[in-house]
């Protein structure tokens, strides 16, 4: 697979066609399905994300193949997870696909050859199955050859079905891809001809997909294998830039663009580009240079298959390839005797060396998840021996941990992430899930013996959880090791706040990475060196913030004095359509353009900007890999509708009150303002300073993406740990990306103060719009209890979101905020307030002054702190 290839770009796996497989054919019509089946799953192992089948075979029953080899497929998880497109020239064998088929197939294809009334009926009849449907530019008169032509048939197609009620996101045209180099004057604007139909097609018809068969390109060079895969590289390369979303192709039979010889590359690019008179010449010249070296990628990418099995099962670990384990196992059993004796060597070493190459830097943490899968699906397919040969399996661990997501909190993602890493090195991992309290914790690190316990958690109130969990550890007399982990988390909290309420060592683990290599050392015999090590680390963390003279603190008075000159005159207009406004299906397949992939690579702890880091030296690699998986399961998201996004959208008139914001109906909105005290000409800031005390207006949302826990959930049982964590990281991805759009589309429309906003979505990833949309619980308003006020707002549960005890939101991916629409509302962070406004804060709340601090605790000044 090219490696510049777009990421959205979608192979589709041509072997199971017998109209364009000698060998598909040869087994299809002897009735060899056992065999064809398996060349749908190295198709899919080779990296096809949807299998063209095709029967169309005089000498076969189409309507039976189809049905029968689709039900095949259906039964082996490997070759099902993958969508099927249905190719037959014969409506009544396409029937039988959509019958068959499980999940969302794709049509191949229709078209106006037999006029409008006849591609309207079947379009109908597509789109009551829920599939999509390859549309072929081919009309009343013929197939569509030049630029023109392809573009003025897809543009009717596309008016006709989109009329139709048929949905744009489900059209797939195909422009057709003809042969070039083939010496005939009329062929030679053939390649271009095809890429520049496409970037007009995406432009003129909103919404749809582009495929091609790619192999008809070169067709000329039949038998020329190096040729070929460089003509298809070099295709792709410009085409998909241009708007080629799909190919059906022969997957693994693709070169990397970079590494074509230049000669080649460049002659290639001649014939397609029609770039000089003599230019198929010089490539059918070439081309003899470069015959004869045959399929050269699926050797290389099938040689370790010849090894002996421990080393296959050794490149299956390492690699994450789960395709052939279980056969392997099985194999290894056979050979070793004991099931046991299978895990405890050849998986075992296995797994070892994957924990070295992790260790050393050269694995990452996504590759690491994906060996456990396949570790996890070769024990399970021993399990059976296991208990047969009455071993009871109870391979001695190197240590055990308990882990939770504390109380209040969600967040599991990077919990799951450790917890798979541990168990990979060989740990015992009990996981309690999450809004797990102390009492669990403890009971479950007493009765499973546990050698240490891990808390996670992703928000601030989880903090002081954690220091619960401490201080229960210490009455309860509990001694193990206390691990601290999760995005808000850090040492210097830990050192300050965790580390002092137990006399047991407590440390803090900066990201998963480190996890195996801290519990090592906590097991091992130089534990005692490091614990001191940590512990006079965090005294010396508590004897300089003793010392540091901290900023001072303004009084709350001076600060509300110094605040920003807002100059009300630039107010935004009153909303284009005020009040709520609900979505309660927003369509998931758009949300996946706007996607900020950055800190999705972060989940994952890959470090380095998105779409730089694809290329990165050290981590490309697997973040190619894991952005490759990614895009696979958006797909499967977006084609069998895993999740739904809802949102809701409020805007109010508004106006501020000292620092509350008061709502139309009398909601009062009190946020925190900055006290540090700020140089000369810098303003102590608090939110409602940007909305005007003589009338103004204030927007509210809360998206969420449903769907993702459930069906995490049953990865999980499958023992696919790496789709749980995927489909989480994606579905928060998608939150995030809904937020951006909701707001988009805010700012456009129903607020509609920037109505002509165009702006890439770069631009958007960088903020680059006027308005704000602060989020409670983030700097500029920290206090999470804000959330409960804001869901009133909306309409009591918004996009069916709840709120845990510490107001955290369920489901975990969603998102909530307020919407500022003056052109100097900024973001900033409020950080230390003192106890003047702790005390005015609980006073507007109405509140007591100890749940005041309980809700500002992260934020209070040592002077805050009550007697
Ligand atoms: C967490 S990022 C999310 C967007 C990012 N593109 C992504 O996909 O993850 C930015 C959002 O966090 C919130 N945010 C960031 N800084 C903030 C601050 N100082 N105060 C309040 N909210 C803030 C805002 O809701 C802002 O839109």
């Amino acid at each position: 697979m090219s490696d510049n290839l777009s990421s959205r770009f979608v192979m589709v796996g041509e072997r199971t066609n017998v109209t364009g497989s000698a060998r598909f054919r040869k087994l299809i019509v002897a009735g060899d399905y056992d065999t064809a089946v398996e060349v749908a799953r190295d198709q899919v192992d080779n990296g096809a994300q949807i299998i063209d089948v095709n029967m169309d075979e005089g000498l076969l029953d189409g309507v039976e193949a189809m049905g029968h080899f689709l039900r095949r497929i259906a039964a082996e998880p490997d070759i099902a997870r993958v969508p099927v497109m249905i190719d037959s020239s014969k409506w009544e064998v396409i029937e039988e696909g959509l019958k068959t088929v499980s999940g969302k197939p794709v049509v191949n294809s229709i078209s106006l050859k037999e006029g409008e009334e006849d591609f309207l009926e079947k379009a109908r009849k597509i789109r009551d199955y829920g599939a999509a449907t390859v549309v072929m530019a081919f009309d009343e008169t013929r197939q569509a050859d030049t630029k023109d032509r392809k573009v003025e048939i897809c543009a009717r197609a596309y008016d006709l079905l989109v009329e139709n009620g048929f949905p744009a996101s489900d059209i797939i045209f195909d422009p057709n891809i003809f042969a070039v180099a083939t010496g005939i004057d009329e062929h030679r604007r053939y390649g271009i001809d095809f890429i520049e139909a496409c970037r007009e097609i995406r432009e003129r018809c909103p919404g749809v997909q582009i495929s091609g068969g790619l192999s008809n390109l070169s067709f000329s060079f039949r038998g020329n294998e190096p040729v070929r895969r460089a003509l298809h590289s070099v295709f792709l390369y410009h085409a998909i830039p241009a708007g080629l979303s799909m190919a059906i192709v022969n997957a693994g039979q693709l070169d990397v663009y970079d590494e074509i010889p230049p000669e080649l590359r460049d002659a290639c690019e001649d014939v397609l580009f029609d770039r000089r008179a003599d230019a198929t010449d010089r490539l059918v010249e070439l081309a003899e240079k470069y015959a004869g070296g045959g399929a050269k990628k699926t050797e290389r990418d099938t040689r370790w298959r010849e090894a002996a099995v421990e080393e296959r099962l050794a490149h299956a670990l390492i690699h994450g390839i789960d395709a052939h384990v279980e056969d392997d196992v099985m194999e290894a059993h056979a050979k070793a005797g004991r099931a046991i004796r299978v895990i405890e060597g050849p998986l075992m070493d296995g797994m070892n060396r994957v924990g070295d190459l992790f260790g050393s830097g050269k694995m990452f943490l996504p590759q690491v998840v994906k060996s456990a899968r396949v570790m996890k699906k070769a024990v399970a397919r021993l399990l059976p021996h296991i208990e047969a040969e009455n071993e009871g399996g109870e391979g001695a661990a190197k240590g055990k941990i308990v882990m939770a997501t504390v109380k209040g909190d969600v967040h599991d993602i990077g919990k799951n992430i450790v917890g798979v890493v541990l168990q990979c090195n060989g740990y015992e991992v009990v996981d309690l899930g999450v809004m797990v309290g102390w009492p669990d914790i403890l009971a479950a690190a007493r009765s499973s013996r546990a050698d240490m316990i891990g808390l996670s958690g992703l928000i601030t109130p989880s903090l002081d959880e954690m220091v619960s969990v401490a201080g229960e550890m210490e009455r309860e007399g509990l001694t193990m090791p206390l691990l601290i982990g999760g995005a808000t988390t850090s040492r210097v909290h830990t050192a300050l706040k965790i580390a002092p309420a137990r006399s047991g060592p407590v440390i803090h683990v900066t990201d998963a990475s480190r996890a195996v290599g801290v519990m090592t050392k906590l097991l091992g015999d130089d534990a005692q060196p490091y614990l001191a090590e940590i512990a006079a680390d965090y005294a010396d963390i508590r004897e300089k913030r003793g010392k540091k003279g901290k900023g001072a603190i303004a009084s709350l008075e001076d600060a509300r004095d110094n605040r920003a000159e807002v100059d009300f005159a630039l107010k935004p207009p009153a909303p284009a359509k005020p009040g709520l406004h609900v979505f309660d299906d927003w369509p998931v397949a758009k949300l996946r353009d706007t996607i900020d992939w950055t800190p999705f690579f972060r989940s994952w702890e890959l470090h380095g900007t998105y779409p730089a880091i694809l290329d990165d030296e050290v981590v490309g690699e697997a973040a190619r890999s894991l952005f490759d998986d990614a895009q696979a399961m958006l797909d499967r998201i977006v084609a069998e509708d895993w999740l739904t996004a809802r949102g809701v959208v409020g805007l109010w008139p508004a106006r501020s009150e000292g620092d509350d914001i008061l709502i139309d109906g009398g909601t009062r909105l009190p946020f925190l303002r900055q006290q540090v005290k700020k140089r000369e000409g810098r303003s102590n800031d608090c939110l409602a300073d940007f909305v005007d005390t003589s009338g103004d207006h204030l927007g509210g949302f809360a998206v969420a993406i449903h769907g993702a826990h459930d069906r995490a959930k049953s990865f999980e049982e499958a023992g696919d740990d790496y789709s749980a964590i995927l489909l989480k990281a994606l579905a928060d991805r998608l939150a995030e990306s809904f937020a951006e759009a909701m707001h988009a589309h805010v700012r456009r429309d129903l607020w509609g103060y920037a109505p002509d906003e165009q702006l890439t979505n770069e631009a958007l990833i960088a903020e680059q719009y006027r308005g704000i949309r602060p989020a409670p619980g983030y700097p500029a308003c920290p206090d999470h209890s804000l959330k409960p006020i804001l869901f009133d707002l909306l309409g009591g549960d918004p996009a069916g979101i709840s709120l845990t005890d510490n107001f955290a939101m369920w489901p975990a991916s969603a998102v909530s905020g307020f919407y500022f629409g003056h052109p100097q509302a900024r973001y900033f962070g409020v950080a230390r307030v003192g106890r003047d406004q702790l005390e005015d804060y609980a006073g507007r709340r109405g509140v007591d002054l100890d749940t005041a601090q309980r809700w500002l605790s992260p934020n209070l000044d040592e002077s805050a702190a009550l007697g």
